[in-house]
């Protein structure tokens, strides 16, 4: 996973900056709260959580031409939990013990799931029929799209039909980011149709959709009007304060941030790194598709409005598919890799550290009814006793804050202590042959340059992969001799920790180069991973060791390829990476006689890290004084920058963590 270097400045000037605070509190701390434009009420009848329905194979139906232009007075999230209940029970069911909490959007986690009163464990909570409650997914949509149909080509679903079946998306090509972009392009296409149908009688146009992508809209509006999606009739409809104030409906996901704010709050981060990557490939793809949407929704406003609402639809729809949509593993679609939105349990929230709840994909009968085309059921399950007026709380998964961070758009609160992730260098910046000679010749070999570390990045990844599969044969072998301890400890590990992971962060040359080459550099470095903890009397040092030595045949690796540089040096004058031997370097990847330079790299390289985001977040705080200072910026741009800036913060913190924890680790071990 080495960094693009591609940066993508996605709303120009717009200046986006709003952001719901990030961090649940104690779980009880849950309140309904007014919203600025919708005025929530209760969301059911305690005494009656499943509404009779009418027929459950209306799907939203009430919402057709005749809601279009009803001032909701419900919060969007409240009409869709009422109305699945309302009118999809006894299909649906949603048990009595939990409600929703409506939270505004700048609230903490905005809305969640509550228990309502005392919910022993494994008590099942929800069941939600896929068939029946009006899911979004783009196989069912594309499927159905009949391209020759009486009502007309859609420009936008033939070209999403045409890349679902087969053809080329500038997404990376990788086939699950290729399935995410599809069902983002479908619920953008669909979230502009809906668009144009409600303000068809205003001045603004309308009708430009053709009758299928309208049929879709209408059934599937009250899930995207409780999606945070863009364009949408109320924000239009409230003054321009207001507007200005919500017209992001998903402010810290990264596509919002402007690039100055990626660039100065996340410096040194793997954040940074991330968030990069994912403004960068999915810009691509919206550059890809605009002129489709553009030539579809010819009719939602002049040019300049209509190239906003299009963007709009495009970027808010990533950062709504990224964030609430489920893996459909079960396959639905041919290999098994698309995703779906879901209602309602999309409005769990998250927590790794203790869930209480899971979600569970039910088919029922046996594999041959995926084939026949049943949907299943989702089945939310209690994990333990969740008293009333805790919050419902699933694990997304375990993913490092920066990863979390780069999908939801929140960086997880540390309660007790929980697996973290950071990067160590797995070079210094720049090699120094003769620290203490004075010369005029260069004696220097600048690692931050991709010509010089290339081959040596290959060489250290492969080496390590080697170290990597010996060690599974001798443990199969030798199992019986392992340390138990540390074989609890390994067995814990999230998975994604067990290969070898590369991160290039962004940095500034070394002094000596940078007048040569002044541009940034990508800084080769492994992904480390360790418990860390809130508070300081719980000791992981187990797990710091395994950290340490998990990552050791890489650094043993570039230790001797260090060594080779120099004995060139010292040989021929000069250093090529390009004759450093390779089977060398695999040697020294087992071989424990090379530990000592091995943690001495690594010992070098979080203090480097440490130094660098402990400066970065120095400067991070002053930059952000200075935007703050700066006249004519509205009061919630600057709070909403803030927020992004607590949440750079909170990412710093994370990896710093880490690295702190591994550096005390080498300490004890005294190198
Ligand atoms: C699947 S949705 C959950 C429902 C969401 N809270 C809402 O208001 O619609 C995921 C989003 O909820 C928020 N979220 C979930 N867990 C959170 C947490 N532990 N802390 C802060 N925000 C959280 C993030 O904005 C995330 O992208």
């Amino acid at each position: 996973m080495i960094a693009t270097t591609v940066s993508l400045l996605l709303y120009p000037a717009l200046g986006w900056s709003d952001r719901p605070s990030l961090l649940l509190s104690q779980r009880s701390r849950l309140h309904r709260r007014d919203d600025d434009i919708f005025s929530p009420r209760r969301s059911r009848r305690r005494d009656s959580p499943l509404r009779s329905s009418s027929s459950s194979s209306e799907i939203h139906a009430a919402t057709g031409r005749d809601d279009r232009h009803r001032h909701r007075t419900r919060h969007p999230h409240e009409e869709l939990w009422s109305y699945v209940i309302e009118n999809y029970s006894p299909d649906a069911y949603v048990g009595p013990h939990v409600e929703l909490a409506i939270r505004s959007t700048s609230d903490e986690g905005g809305t969640g799931i509550v228990a309502s009163c005392d919910v022993p464990p494994h008590t099942e909570v929800m069941r939600l029929p896929l068939g029946v409650v009006g899911m979004i997914d783009a196989s069912s949509i594309l499927d159905s799209y009949d391209e020759g149909g009486e009502d007309g080509r859609d420009d936008v679903l033939t070209l999403l039909k045409g890349t679902w079946d087969g053809g080329g998306v500038g997404c990376g090509g990788i086939d699950g980011g290729k399935r995410l972009a599809i069902l983002a392009g479908v619920v953008a296409h669909l979230q502009l149709t809906r668009y144009a149908d409600t303000t068809a009688d205003a001045s603004i146009g309308g009708g430009g959709s053709t009758s299928y992508a309208l049929e879709q809209s209408r059934r599937h509006s009250l899930f995207l009007d409780a999606m945070p999606l863009l364009p949408r009739r109320q924000y239009d409809d409230v003054d321009v304060d207001d507007r200005r104030r919500h017209r992001h409906p998903f402010p810290t996901h990264y596509l919002y941030w402007t690039d100055d704010e990626i660039d100065n709050l996340l410096r040194g981060t793997i954040g940074q790194t991330r968030a990069r990557e994912v403004r960068a490939g999915i810009g691509l793809v919206v550059r890809e598709w605009s002129s489709s949407f553009l030539a579809e929704h010819r009719d939602i406003g002049d040019d300049t409005s209509r190239r906003t609402r299009v963007l709009d639809a495009m970027i808010s729809s990533f950062a709504a598919v990224l964030s609430r949509s489920f893996g459909d593993a079960a396959g639905r679609d041919s290999s098994g890799k698309g995703r779906m939105l879901v209602p309602l349990v999309d409005m769990l929230n998250h927590d790794d550290e203790e869930p209480n709840v899971r979600w569970m994909w039910h088919v029922g009968g046996d594999e041959d009814a995926i084939e026949g085309g049943r949907r299943g059921d989702i089945v939310v399950t209690t994990l333990c006793e969740v008293k009333r007026g805790e919050e419902l709380l699933k694990s997304y998964g375990w993913r490092p804050s920066w990863d979390i961070a780069s999908s939801y758009g929140f960086v997880p609160r540390l309660k007790s202590q929980r697996w973290e992730c950071s990067a160590i260098p797995l070079f210094p910046a720049e090699i120094d042959f003769a620290p203490d000679q004075i010369t005029n010749h260069r004696i220097t070999l600048d690692l931050s340059l991709e010509s010089n570390y290339g081959p040596l990045v290959k060489a250290v990844l492969e080496s390590a992969e080697a170290v990597d599969e010996v060690y599974v044969i001798e443990k199969r072998d030798d199992a019986i001799d392992e340390d138990e301890t540390i074989e609890n400890v390994k067995s814990e590990r999230p998975e994604q920790l067990e290969r070898l992971q590369l991160v290039s962060l962004f940095r500034p040359p070394p002094m000596s180069t940078a007048e040569e080459y002044p541009f940034l550099r990508r800084q080769p470095c492994v992904v480390v991973g360790t418990k860390i903890q809130s508070s300081p009397s719980r000791d992981n040092d187990l797990y710091h060791r395994d950290a340490i030595e998990s990552i050791l045949p890489a650094f043993r690796a570039a230790a001797s390829a260090i060594s080779q540089l120099r004995d060139q040096q010292n040989r021929s004058g000069t250093a090529n990476t390009s004759q450093i031997v390779t089977s060398q370097m695999a040697v020294a990847a087992r071989d424990s006689g090379w530990n000592a330079p091995a943690r001495r790299l690594i010992m070098e390289g979080i203090i480097d890290r440490v130094k660098n985001l402990v400066d970065d977040g120095t400067n991070a705080k002053a930059w952000l004084a200075k935007q703050n200072d700066a006249t004519g910026m509205a009061d919630d741009s600057e709070e909403h920058r803030r927020f992004r800036a607590d949440m750079a913060r909170d990412l710093r913190e994370a990896e710093l963590k880490v690295l702190r924890a591994l550096e005390k680790e080498l300490l004890n071990g005294k190198m």
